[in-house]
């Protein structure tokens, strides 16, 4: 039995009734769950021996939770008037002239979500009248969606096109869905942030959207966890502190030069998809981790925290942004020659075995079953450890102590994933586990640097290599080997000169003291840090990427 008939035949009905969509009578049924229609003269046939394949073409089944409204029809509405069958269409509104129409989301491939409207007539205006209503009724028992929500818009995003996409692409899915939106144009940077630390009335808003790339949310979710923190009581500065998680949900509109939040938690840049991922009210758990030097807090990061030559590259690409998003290649490229490596102590509170590791190749898909294992404070080992003694103490606390000179230290708490790069810095790194993914890239030639790199946009293992080691943690620490002062560190960094090109297992030692760590996208002042995973502290409006397509 095909699902769609289970559900016709087998789950209470709330309605049902034979209504027409374009001259064709269909069954059409809703229960709790699922809203299906059936075209009546093809299952006749059916019955008669003919084609099981002739009912799926003329059946189908939308989930009611993926159900964005339901309307009276406007003239507009009517699909013949639009593929010209004029008299026969004139005729039939005579005949079935009360109407409604069903929004819901359809899928398309790659991730893509769009809105598609599905229109029934009939000949009962009190009929119509009560398929709006049960619907609605419906509707209003999803309790998960959201019906005002806080949007942000950085104007100044990706190609500028921010507002535009807001008010073309999103708007009218928002109006369609009854979602009311207040919104805010920023006027500077930081201008979110700091609406949402101090002014915002949170209380008003089922949810804060950020229309923008990774550093308009970055602002989103600074604002939203410091206020959380600051109405609790909570010292963000105390690096053992547990934060409290925020009760508003973000949804990310993609139109910045980078959207890899975006693309790690919905699988595709594409604001139509964001907006009905918000409407339909997905909630997608994810975690933050919160970056100190000693008792001062600095930032919290969601995706890359990079020392090295990730660090390298930040820090040179700041310097060019007039040159747009190809500043990132050319910063690269350049950070690839210099092949620097850095001297320094890490060290790390491996997490337990039972969220996996980062070469198991288990991916963070929709639903991921080790997400769902939210460690409880009993299963935490980290808080029972003596945070305070570090160095070779820590090994005997169940910290792990590694000394050595690094090309790269990364620490990703999700994929890293983006369209560049599909599998991302750490392919099976999980979006809410509790962990990050501590890569150690030691130093070695430049070649063999550069084989390592191009793993990320193939098949093949990133980290079978022996001079790069992964380990899934809850939290680690870093002290360079030199400690250089703040002052210092302001100071453009020295040039180091280009060596000869590396080959086999030649190694370059050009290097400087100290690299700088980028925080998803923003260069952090002190070297010294220690990063804890906060396990699940914010949510999205998303659902992680799903695994089967199922089109529509
Ligand atoms: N009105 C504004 N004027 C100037 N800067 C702003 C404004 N609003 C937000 N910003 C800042 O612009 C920066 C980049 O924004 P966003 O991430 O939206 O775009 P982007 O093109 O992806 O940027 P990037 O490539 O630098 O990450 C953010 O760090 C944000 O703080």
């Amino acid at each position: 039995m095909t699902r769609l008939s289970e559900m016709m035949e087998k789950q209470p009905r709330l309605l049902s009734s034979k209504l027409f969509q374009r001259h064709r009578q269909f069954e059409v049924v809703l229960n709790r769950s699922d809203l299906a229609w059936k075209e009546i003269e093809k299952s006749r046939q059916r019955s008669s021996g003919i084609s099981r394949e002739s009912e799926t073409a003329h059946s189908h089944a939308i989930q009611v939770c993926e159900i964005v409204a339901v309307r009276k029809s406007e003239e507009d509405d009517r699909d013949d008037t639009k593929t010209g069958g004029q008299k026969k269409a004139k005729q039939h509104y005579q005949l079935y002239p009360h109407a409604f129409t069903v929004s819901y989301v359809r899928r398309t491939g790659q991730h893509r979500w769009r809105c598609s409207d599905v229109t029934f007539h009939c000949a009962n205006q009190a009929l119509c009248e009560e398929w709006i209503q049960v619907i609605n009724e419906q509707l209003s028992l999803l309790a998960s969606r959201p019906k005002s929500l806080l949007v942000y818009i950085n104007p100044y995003g990706g190609k500028r096109r921010g507002k535009r996409i807001y008010e073309q692409k999103v708007a009218p899915l928002f109006r369609r869905a009854s979602i009311s939106a207040d919104v805010i144009v920023t006027e500077r940077a930081n201008h979110a942030r700091d609406h949402l630390k101090t002014e915002a009335n949170l209380d008003k808003y089922d949810g804060v959207v950020c229309v923008g790339g990774d550093g308009m949310f970055s602002e989103i979710l600074h604002g939203l966890v410091t206020r959380t923190q600051t109405d609790h009581g909570v010292d963000q500065n105390q690096p053992d502190a547990e934060l409290v998680p925020c009760s508003l949900r973000i949804g990310i509109i993609p139109a910045g030069s980078t959207d890899c939040i975006c693309f790690a938690t919905v699988g595709t840049n594409d604001p139509v998809t964001s907006a009905l991922h918000i409407i339909v009210g997905d909630s997608q758990p994810m975690d933050v981790c919160s970056v100190h030097h000693n008792d001062f807090f600095l930032r919290y990061s969601v995706s890359l925290l990079g020392y090295g030559f990730y660090g390298d590259v930040q820090t040179d690409s700041e310097r060019k942004r007039w040159l747009g998003p190809a500043r990132y290649d050319l910063s690269g490229v350049k950070t690839f020659l210099s092949h620097n490596y850095y001297e320094g102590t890490v060290s790390f509170l491996p997490a337990e075995d039972d969220v996996g590791n980062p070469r198991d190749k288990l991916q963070c898909r929709s639903g991921c079953h080790v997400c769902q294992h939210k460690p409880s404070s009993k299963d935490k080992p980290w808080e029972m450890s003596e945070e305070k003694e570090k160095s070779d103490k820590e090994s005997s606390s169940g910290w792990s102590v590694i000394r050595g000179k690094f090309i790269a230290i990364n620490a990703a708490s999700m994929s890293c994933a983006c369209p560049r790069s599909p599998k991302g810095l750490s392919p099976s790194a999980h979006l809410a586990d509790g962990t990050t993914d501590l890569i150690l890239v030691r130093k070695c030639s430049r070649f063999d640097f550069l084989r390592h790199l191009l793993r990320h946009t193939n098949k093949e293992d990133q980290f079978d290599h022996s001079f790069v080691e992964v380990h899934r943690v809850r939290t680690f620490r870093f002290q360079p080997r030199h400690q250089v002062s703040l002052g210092d560190l302001s100071e453009t960094p020295k040039k180091t000169g280009f060596g000869p090109i590396c080959s086999g297992q030649m190694t370059c030692n050009y290097s400087k003291a100290q690299s700088s760590w980028t925080c998803d996208g923003e260069i952090l002042p002190h070297t010294a840090i220690q990063a804890s995973v906060q396990c699940q502290l914010i949510r999205l409006f998303a659902r992680g990427i799903e695994e089967q397509q199922q089109l529509q």
